[in-house]
């Protein structure tokens, strides 16, 4: 009897495998982190194979931790990273070139061109995106037109483009698929087709036989199955698929309109569920679909992206060795009473929502001698906290709705100064959830309601709850200040690359 769905949730900065009960509760994990690679400032990869065989031994290992055998999983669901982008020889497996990663920002002049060529408010009108370095398509064009023979290979039909799911999809059935959440953030998916847009193809010179086949998130008909020599040892539908953010979303059980969540990963994502009505933003925000269940109709979201959020973390850690470990991170920002005086606006791979400056750079303002070590920890934190105000302000002005809570998840969850000081800065309370791996969970959903291993969403909803939520303290004159003087800081950072 298969009474488990697994997940495969393949991040920016780790791979894991998760393995879900009925009740939506993790009884089995695996996680390995993969090497990030900086080959120029500005530019981010990822090795593909070491992130397919770091995904083979989470899934052998999240396995063997809880003795199950393949007939004991129903389905698979995978979710992963957005946008990083790999092209791949279908007859030997191989990448061409490294993934490269969402936050990598070498096609920036890709982007200008396309900007004189067509225009912002075209693509932004089919894609529901801004033109930025932050997407697949252009990033596409990049390995086209920079590593040798792929253009060749592509259109001869021998090379195939993906996002991580694709990669991982096809990796464990040979099928080449992606899903609407996911095509969508390459930029070259109609919004209301859900299809590939021949126009925009044509304007980024991609040839549409290397792109996947686009899929619905949760699919009855199944995308393929893993095989015996696979790393599950069996075989086993695969059937879910979602980028790592609309996952969360679904793992949050925000199926209502009106309903949000904020994840708090490498970077940090804010999407609210607008139903299937697609809402263009006018404050920054991204429209992208949110999930598509079997035959019903696409559900969209406005999303707003932050590009930097525990990568700052990260980057603490293994750039200036400050910390040894994440999460000692908190310790060090409780060792001070407030940021000194000091502002970090990480904007390493430009900003993104709402500002959308693929040119600004990171800065640090306001510094004296008076700062110390736990000043730094301090700052960094609070600037997830503030980016994620500027995000709900511009989500409140587009939708309307003001909203009364926010969930939230992801790794950064964990840090409980940030979660009290989040709740300060946005005036609302903030929610941690049971099960802060939404996004595993939300894959596993999309899979398990494939196969009817969870009837309906109403199933899932019964299975959240909360394990902590953080209140505002009252409003004071410090919190206006700050972020006021936070705005200021993020102004220091426009138009850095000239
Ligand atoms: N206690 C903590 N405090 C602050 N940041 C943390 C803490 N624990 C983990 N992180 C950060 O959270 C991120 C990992 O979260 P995760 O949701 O696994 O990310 P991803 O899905 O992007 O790989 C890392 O960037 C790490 O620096
Ligand atoms: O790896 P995460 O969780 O920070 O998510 C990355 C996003 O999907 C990028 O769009």
């Amino acid at each position: 009897m298969a009474n488990y769905i697994a997940a495969i949730d393949q991040g920016t900065t780790s791979s894991r495998c998760m393995i879900f009960n009925h009740a939506g509760e993790p009884v089995s994990s695996h996680q390995l982190e993969h090497e990030q690679i900086y080959p120029k400032p500005g530019w981010v990869e990822h090795d593909a194979v070491e992130i397919w065989s770091r995904t083979e031994e989470v899934i052998r290992t999240a396995m063997k931790k809880v003795e199950l055998s393949a007939t004991d999983i129903a389905a698979i669901g995978v979710t992963n990273q957005r946008e990083t982008t790999v092209v791949w020889d279908k007859k030997t497996g191989q990448p061409y070139y490294n993934a490269i990663v969402w936050q990598d920002t070498r096609t920036d002049r890709i982007c200008n061109e396309l900007m004189g060529d067509v225009g912002q408010d075209r693509l932004r009108e089919k894609t529901g995106l801004p033109l930025a370095t932050y997407f697949s398509g252009p990033k596409i064009s990049w390995i086209l037109d920079n590593v040798a023979g792929v253009r060749q290979a592509a259109e001869r039909g021998d090379a195939l483009f993906g996002t991580m799911d694709s990669w991982i999809i096809w990796k464990l059935t040979g099928v080449h698929v992606t899903d609407v959440t996911n095509a969508s953030r390459t930029m070259l998916m109609d919004l209301e087709s859900c299809d590939w847009d021949d126009e925009i193809l044509e304007l980024m010179n991609i040839p549409r036989q290397m792109l996947p086949s686009i899929r619905p998130s949760s699919d009855p008909e199944i995308y393929g199955e893993t095989s015996t020599d696979g790393p599950f040892s069996g075989v086993i539908p695969v059937c879910g698929d979602l980028g790592d953010q609309q996952a969360a979303t679904v793992g949050q059980t925000c199926f209502d309109i009106g309903e949000a969540k904020n994840t708090y990963g490498t970077g940090c994502f804010m999407l609210l569920n607008t139903g299937t009505e697609i809402v263009q933003s006018k404050n920054g925000l991204l429209t992208t679909p949110c999930y598509k269940f079997g035959n019903e109709p696409t559900v969209y979201a406005l999303e707003g992206s932050i590009a930097i959020a525990g990568a700052v973390v990260q980057w603490l850690r293994d750039q200036l060795q400050l910390i040894e470990h994440a999460e000692e991170i908190e310790a060090l920002a409780f060792s001070v009473e407030d940021n000194g005086g000091m502002y970090f606006v990480p904007a390493f791979s430009g900003l993104f929502a709402p500002y959308w400056k693929s040119n600004a750079r990171g800065a640090i303002v306001g510094m004296t001698r008076y700062v110390t070590r736990g000043h730094f920890a301090r700052a960094a934190l609070e600037a997830v906290a503030y980016q994620t105000r500027e995000i709900l302000d511009a989500m409140e002005a587009d939708s309307g709705v003001k909203l009364q809570a926010l969930k939230v998840d992801g790794g950064m969850v964990a840090n409980e100064l940030l979660m009290q000081y989040q709740a300060h800065v946005l005036g609302v309370p903030v929610t941690r959830p049971k099960v802060a791996e939404s996004t595993a969970l939300g894959a596993a959903y999309a899979a398990g309601l494939a196969v009817e291993f969870w009837k309906n969403t109403a199933e899932m909803r019964q299975n959240w709850g909360i394990d902590k939520t953080w209140h505002p303290s009252e409003e004071d004159t410090a919190r206006t200040a700050n972020y006021r003087m936070w705005k200021k800081a993020v102004t220091r950072t426009f138009d850095w690359i000239e």
